[in-house]
């Protein structure tokens, strides 16, 4: 939950309307509890529903949740937000000055504390704001400020700064300042900009006529079509107040226009956020509201922190994977496939958690290679010192059988000279003795080979495992910690390797590759009655009964939450139903064991076949309708799409 609710979204949805009509002392530490628990669980409903944790969304969830308006205890709802945010705050400083401003009721210090905080690091993230706050305060005349002044100084810093959106920001953060008293505005806007500082807005407006209205490219045309008539000089060109009131509507348009634009398509209810918007750069000025702008804004703000942060992780990983190439080179094969992991990921948008569990598993790798190189190397050595005691023994041999077939020579001729028993004897002792060494000098000999030759065993045995070990970290990126079963990640790699297979097959040998998509039912219920661990284990169970239920060159993972997903090769759709339905059974049949109760868990499922050429993400769509038309006819069955 912590990554779907952002920390801009829940500081717009609660301090910028702190209501006042709450009582704190007279709630009871239970009711405050119960507080906090429906604000939780409306704020993870809200992510559930991908809706952004706006006032309105987050009333209406509250409303859903509790049946009551959290209107009624606004400020116990609000301190649980800030809690929750502050304790996703890396920076434990921070977190406490969040937690310290809430807890005095410093409603402006938490807001400013939750924009400002991490956005100081990012220019661009802060822009949005930047903007927002901009229009919001422009036309409203504050203490040596008229509302043209304003605009005219906004255009100067806005002209001034280019491109930049780091110097935008900070120069619009002093610009901001100096409205609000506490700078000195030209000193702001004029930072490090050659031309001297205009005596009025007025001069300096009238000393440079219209600017941003004649930008190539500049698309707010029906913006100064309905802004008032600008008053005219002699050639027709607009100057003094209506100038400025000219520029300053092509001015909001634009930025208007720049926000639109800047609300990413895959935002939950991008069209929404955008449409206001994009009134406003039409010049329809009247249809749009502070609360859709800051809406527009904390979406915007809230992707470039994200985007930022993936990049910093991105950049990250990349340097990771740049220092430990030098050590993976000894196993072309693994570097080959760590390489293939993080292009996937690359390729499949970013995200950190996704960045963080590469760089992990990298990290861990490169460790690992280092001993493996290390081990190897000795047991090289153990080996090129074996090989020299097998060069020195056998030289040795050599040179003792020469000596030895020599004194047995001497003592054959001694033996058949012999003209005594006694004399006889002696060659016989001699000869027996000379055997002897012979003897000893062997098994010495070997045994030293044999421990040389098991020491080279043990190190490579070592080098084995540590090898073996080094493939199962890389494989731990592609595994569901919890279920020990394929995560997402090792699906889409599983797909690319089944899809390419079904997409060799020909019409005499067709291999349907079919799709299931299951989602437990009434699992919220089982987690509310016998607690979230006793879920987790219920997951841990279907995740085992179906990898034993099925072939084993069917994939089985956790797709996420309480889903999960079987790719079946050369699968034909009625097969695929019927294999769900056999794994429905064996659930009813190897009940989840929870406190000695027997616990039956259901699911209800869609099962698809895959057509050539569509991506995995599509074919769980088709595999979802009939997901979802089993839960719809009362679930516990599974639902095949042709
Ligand atoms: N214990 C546990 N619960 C999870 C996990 N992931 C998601 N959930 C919970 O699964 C529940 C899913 O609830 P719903 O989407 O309402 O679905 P449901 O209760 O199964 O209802 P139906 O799908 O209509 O049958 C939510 O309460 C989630 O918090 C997990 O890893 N462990």
């Amino acid at each position: 939950m912590s990554s779907a609710v952002s920390p801009s979204g829940v500081a717009a949805a609660s301090p910028t309307k702190p209501a006042r009509t709450g009582d704190p002392q007279a709630a009871s530490a239970a009711g405050a509890a119960e507080a906090a628990n429906l604000a939780r669980e409306a704020i993870r409903l809200l992510a559930s529903r991908r809706l952004p944790p706006t006032p309105e969304n987050f009333s209406s969830a509250y409303r859903e949740i509790s049946g009551a308006d959290p209107q009624t205890a606004p400020e116990r709802v609000l301190l649980t937000c800030v809690q929750a945010l502050a304790s996703q705050r890396d920076n434990a400083a921070e977190a406490k000055q969040l937690e310290r401003a809430a807890a005095s009721r410093d409603w402006a210090r938490v807001l400013d504390l939750l924009r400002g905080g991490e956005k100081r690091e990012t220019g661009t993230a802060r822009l949005g704001e930047l903007l927002t706050d901009l229009l919001r305060q422009v036309d409203h005349p504050a203490r040596g400020w008229t509302p043209a002044r304003k605009k005219e100084s906004a255009l100067r810093v806005l002209e001034a700064s280019g491109a930049d959106p780091a110097r935008l920001s900070e120069r619009l953060s002093g610009l901001l300042r100096s409205w609000s008293g506490s700078a000195d505005a030209d000193r702001v806007e004029t930072a490090d900009d050659d031309s001297p500082p205009a005596t009025t807005p007025q001069d300096s407006l009238a000393a440079e006529p219209a600017r941003s209205a004649e930008r190539p490219g500049h698309t707010s045309g029906a913006a100064q079509a309905s802004a008032p008539a600008p008053a005219s000089d002699a050639a027709g060109e607009p100057h003094g107040a209506a100038a400025v009131a000219a520029r300053w509507a092509a001015l909001s348009a634009e930025l208007a226009e720049a926000l639109a634009d800047s609300v990413p398509s895959t935002a939950p209810e991008a069209e929404r956020l955008r449409a206001p918007l994009l009134a406003a750069a039409a010049g329809r000025l009247k249809e749009v509201n502070e609360v859709d702008v800051q809406q527009a804004a904390d979406c915007v703000v809230g992707t470039h922190r994200r985007t930022w942060a993936e990049h910093a992780e991105m950049l990250g990983l990349l340097r990771d994977v740049m220092s430990q190439t030098g050590s993976l080179v000894e196993d072309a094969s693994w570097v080959q496939s760590q390489v293939a992991l993080v292009n996937r990921e690359l390729a499949g948008g970013v995200n950190r958690r996704a960045l963080r569990d590469i760089r992990t598993v990298l990290n861990g790798a490169s460790a690992q290679q280092q001993r493996i190189k290390r081990e190897r190397d000795e047991a090289r050595a153990a080996f090129r010192l074996m090989l020299a005691k097998v060069k020195e023994h056998l030289e040795s041999v050599g040179e003792q059988t020469e000596d030895f077939i020599g004194q047995v020579d001497g003592v054959s001729a001694a033996i058949g000279s012999a003209t005594s028993l006694e004399a006889l004897a002696d060659s016989v002792a001699q000869l027996l003795s000379q055997t002897r060494q012979m003897r000893d000098r062997v098994v010495a000999g070997r045994d030293e080979l044999v421990n040389a030759q098991q020491h080279v065993q043990e190190l490579e045995d070592r080098v084995r495992t540590l090898e073996a070990e080094l493939v199962s970290a890389g494989e731990r990126v592609l595994t569901d910690h919890l279920t020990q079963i394929m995560n997402r990640r090792g699906l889409e790699q599983a797909f690319e390797q089944l899809s390419a297979q079904s997409s060799r097959a020909s019409d005499a040998q067709p291999r349907p590759l079919a799709v299931a998509l299951l989602d437990v039912d009434n699992f919220k219920q089982l987690n509310d009655l016998l607690g979230h661990a006793a879920g987790d284990e219920a997951l841990k169970h279907l995740a085992g009964t179906l990898r034993a239920t099925v072939r084993a060159v069917d994939q089985a993972a956790r797709y996420g939450g309480e889903e999960f997903v079987v790719l079946m090769p050369d699968t034909t759709l009625e097969q695929a139903q019927q294999t769900m339905t056999r794994v429905q059974r064996q659930l009813t049949a190897n009940y989840f064991l929870h406190d000695n109760r027997q616990v039956l868990i259901t699911f209800s499922a869609g099962v698809t076949v895959w057509r050539a050429g569509e991506s995995l993400a599509e074919v769980i769509v088709r595999a979802d309708t009939g997901m979802y038309a089993a839960k719809r006819s009362g679930k516990n069955r599974v639902v095949p799409v042709d």
